[in-house]
């Protein structure tokens, strides 16, 4: 690459871009990497955690496909890093849902607000697990360990007891893929993801083939305190995320890019509690996770740059054509053809299109490609005086 080339590619700190990421130096590889050092319009600096040198080069991607080939032109340098990971992005307010997207089953059918404690109150926290969709297909998905998680609060001085959640506003499929809309380019999300709080712990759900476990006790204050972060997660957290895209299996290996679904919520709010001081059990928390196995992703641009009216018409074609066998299938013929043209993609042509933070990126899939896991994850060790038993 010629010095030009390196002196516009090389990476230069950028501004951070989500608004309540923890500081950290962000080196952003201008997207301008032919030639010009401005990024692309309208496309977002692709954020990486930095390393080594903040030096570009091109990516050694070469493809025979045209629409990758117009990738290894978009992206010909990548910032190189040890480990990169895109944090999930947070948003200033909750968008409205658009009423074309439609629940299969209502969300929150039973919600409550959270209702203020005595300060003086014990309040026990139980970690509640059971197997996604175990309303519906009982411990099917439990054997694949695919488990949903939520926490469970019992009030000592009312004796009530209550059940907090996060999980999708229009089921897991909704989330993991999109609509191929009539007269729109662009692929279309309904993808959102919030808190569900509510009266009762259904204990025959989640002890049939899951889990009900006290992990800690907390005071009627730290739960308040909890309930009014819960508040700022769900108003800002806004969009699930169902994979988790990492280099390799290996326990060390770099993490891509993070999920975001129940457990993470779940995970988020006992370290809430522990930050509060309250102290856990020495139990044992596994979660599941569902996992993309990629070499360094390469970021695209978002809908306006892909899909409007300057996009780049190759790749838009690409990415709907990667998301169409992932539709809804009216036959079990169409069902077995797409299965095929989904592992034309991923395994033998090394394709992925992920949308994380409203944005896409290319990942270059490799061996084992997705694997299923459900690995531990322990429970936090407070920062603060400690309360709880
Ligand atoms: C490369 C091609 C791949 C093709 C296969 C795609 C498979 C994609 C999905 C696999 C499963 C991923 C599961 C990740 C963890 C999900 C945990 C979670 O967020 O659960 C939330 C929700 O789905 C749980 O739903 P329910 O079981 O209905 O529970 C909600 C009730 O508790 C409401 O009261």
């Amino acid at each position: 690459m010629g010095s030009s080339l390196l002196r516009s590619a090389a990476c230069s700190v950028g501004s951070k871009r989500s608004l309540r990421d923890p500081p950290a130096p962000v080196w952003v590889c201008s997207m301008g990497c032919r030639g010009t050092s401005a990024p692309a319009p309208g496309a977002a600096p692709a954020r990486f955690s930095f390393a080594v040198l903040g030096v570009c080069w091109p990516a050694p991607l070469t493809y025979s496909n045209p629409a990758l080939a117009t990738i290894t032109l978009l992206q010909s340098c990548a910032c190189h890093s040890v480990r990169s990971l895109s944090p999930h992005r947070r948003f200033d307010y909750r968008p409205k849902t658009d009423p074309y997207c439609q629940a299969r089953y209502t969300f929150c059918p039973t919600g409550s607000a959270i209702p203020v404690m005595k300060e003086e109150d014990v309040i026990e926290v139980y970690r509640l697990q059971a197997p996604v969709w175990e309303f519906k297909y009982g411990d099917l998905l439990g054997h694949l360990k695919i488990m949903h998680d939520a926490m469970g609060f019992r009030s000592s001085l009312t004796g009530k007891n209550y059940t907090m959640e996060w999980y999708e506003l229009f089921q897991l499929g909704n989330c993991t893929f999109p609509h191929l809309r009539p007269g729109m380019d662009a692929p279309f999300w309904c993808n959102q993801g919030a808190a569900c709080f509510y009266e009762g712990i259904d204990d025959a759900h989640w002890k049939a083939n899951g889990t009900l476990v006290l992990v800690t006790t907390i005071s009627g204050a730290m739960f308040n305190d909890m309930a009014q972060w819960v508040k700022y997660d769900n108003e800002t957290g806004i969009y699930y995320e169902t994979w988790t895209v990492q280099a390799s299996p290996d326990k060390k290996s770099t993490v891509w890019f993070d999920s975001y679904e129940c457990s993470k919520f779940i995970m988020r709010t006992y370290q809430k509690l522990a930050d509060l001081g309250a102290v856990f059990k020495k139990i044992q928390t596994n979660y599941t996770s569902i996992i993309l196995f990629s070499g360094e992703p390469i970021y695209l641009g978002n809908e306006t740059s892909i899909f409007g009216p300057q996009g780049n018409k190759t790749l838009a074609a690409a990415i709907r054509d990667f998301y169409n066998p992932f539709k809804p299938h009216q036959s079990v013929r169409e069902f077995f053809v797409d299965i095929l043209k989904i592992i034309d993609h991923v395994i033998l042509n090394h394709q992925f299109y992920l949308f994380y933070n409203l944005e896409y990126w290319f990942l270059p899939m490799k061996s084992p490609y997705l694997k299923v896991i459900y690995e531990e994850v322990p429970l936090p060790v407070g920062s603060k005086t400690s309360f709880g038993v």
